[in-house]
């Protein structure tokens, strides 16, 4: 469930009388999602999506992610395109929170991942980095690998609550880090990256993909990171075996339209690795840290646990299928 605040039908009208977007239709919270209240909303001219941004998006950094979502739309890239007031300006304050009207994109997140998704999902992943080059502000990744060792060190403030998560789990982790850190690439590629995206972010329809969503983690790092990041979050199996078909189509979709460098392949396994902690460590700090009672579901951080061991005895590129 996100929908953290609740928006009255008296409030919703008095600021959707800043927009010229038409008369409200029709207004509901949206279950699902972690990070912000999302509600959808069909006004008289269309439908579209409004956020209320909540606990882990900085303000300040608003302006930046609206931006870099506006001038992907413009170079044609398939995402929610924010909506500006009358003023001009698509963020402004709702209930207290920052808040912003962005377009609807038409499609499902696929429940079950298939073949067919891949390829598509990693031209999808290539045309953002594309587009993304002309988009001159930059966005340091705060959640990279120099937030990883104090990420882990919040956690284990409480270390009986990731000790009866896993018996050793913070010893790993720190063992983990301890190889990783050092070993990280410093000369690859950089450029803006989505630096989320799971298949609850990538919409189809069929076997189409029609867009994608939740940019309020993108920044600008290395781009055969995001790579990592979805050989991840679509490359395992429900058993948490590794699908080897599906990292070699989504890199192949991926190479048809941005080549990947020698040393970018041959950085696939540690960046995989890097990738598999990011998530292993938010979702351990979020599972140690969210009441029992909230409302949100907590996202279990032994998956990725679990796939940062295979990452880790993964040899060379040829372990994706290159
Ligand atoms: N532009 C959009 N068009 C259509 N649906 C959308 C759009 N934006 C969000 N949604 C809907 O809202 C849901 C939650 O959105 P989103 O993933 O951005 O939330 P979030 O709280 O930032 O979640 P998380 O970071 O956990 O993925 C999506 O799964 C989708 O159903
Ligand atoms: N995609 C993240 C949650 C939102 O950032 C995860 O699955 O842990």
């Amino acid at each position: 469930m996100a929908v953290y605040t609740d928006v009255s039908d008296e409030a919703l009208s008095a600021f959707l009388a800043d927009y010229d977007i038409g008369g409200l239709v029709a207004f509901r919270g949206i279950a699902e999602g972690v990070e912000n209240s999302n509600f959808s909303l069909r006004t008289t001219t269309g439908d579209y999506i409004l956020t209320l941004y909540e606990k882990r998006v900085d303000p300040l950094e608003l302006p930046w992610f609206l931006g870099l979502m506006r001038h992907l739309a413009a170079a044609g890239l398939s995402c929610p395109l924010p909506v500006a007031g009358s003023d001009g300006e698509p963020l402004r304050e709702l209930c207290g929170r920052p808040a912003a009207i962005t377009t609807f994109l038409p499609g499902v997140w696929p429940r079950r991942i298939k073949l067919d998704h891949c390829r598509p999902l990693g031209a999808a992943l290539a045309r953002l980095h594309l587009a993304g080059r002309t988009y001159a502000p930059r966005r340091a990744n705060t959640l990279g690998p120099t937030s990883w060792t104090r990420l882990l060190d919040l956690s284990l403030a409480r270390p009986e609550a990731v000790e009866a998560l896993s018996p050793g789990l913070g010893g790993t982790l720190r063992a983990a880090l301890d190889a990783i850190v050092p070993a990280w690439p410093r000369d690859l590629p950089t450029g803006h990256i989505h630096a989320d995206l799971f298949p609850d972010n990538v919409f189809f329809l069929g076997a189409h993909l029609s867009g994608l969503i939740d940019f309020y983690f993108a920044c600008t790092d290395i781009l055969a990171y995001d790579i990592a990041i979805c050989l991840n979050a679509w490359c395992f199996e429900p058993d948490l075996s590794f699908n080897i078909s599906r990292a070699r189509t989504l890199l192949a979709g991926y190479e048809s339209l941005r080549p990947l460098s020698a040393a970018e392949r041959s950085a696939l396994p540690v960046l995989s690795q890097g990738a598999a902690m990011r998530f292993t460590l938010t979702r351990l700090y979020d599972w140690i840290n969210t009441p029992s009672g909230a409302m949100v579901t907590r996202k279990d951080p032994r998956d990725y646990l679990r796939r940062l061991r295979f990452h880790l005895a993964a040899g060379d590129e040829r372990a994706y299928g290159l």
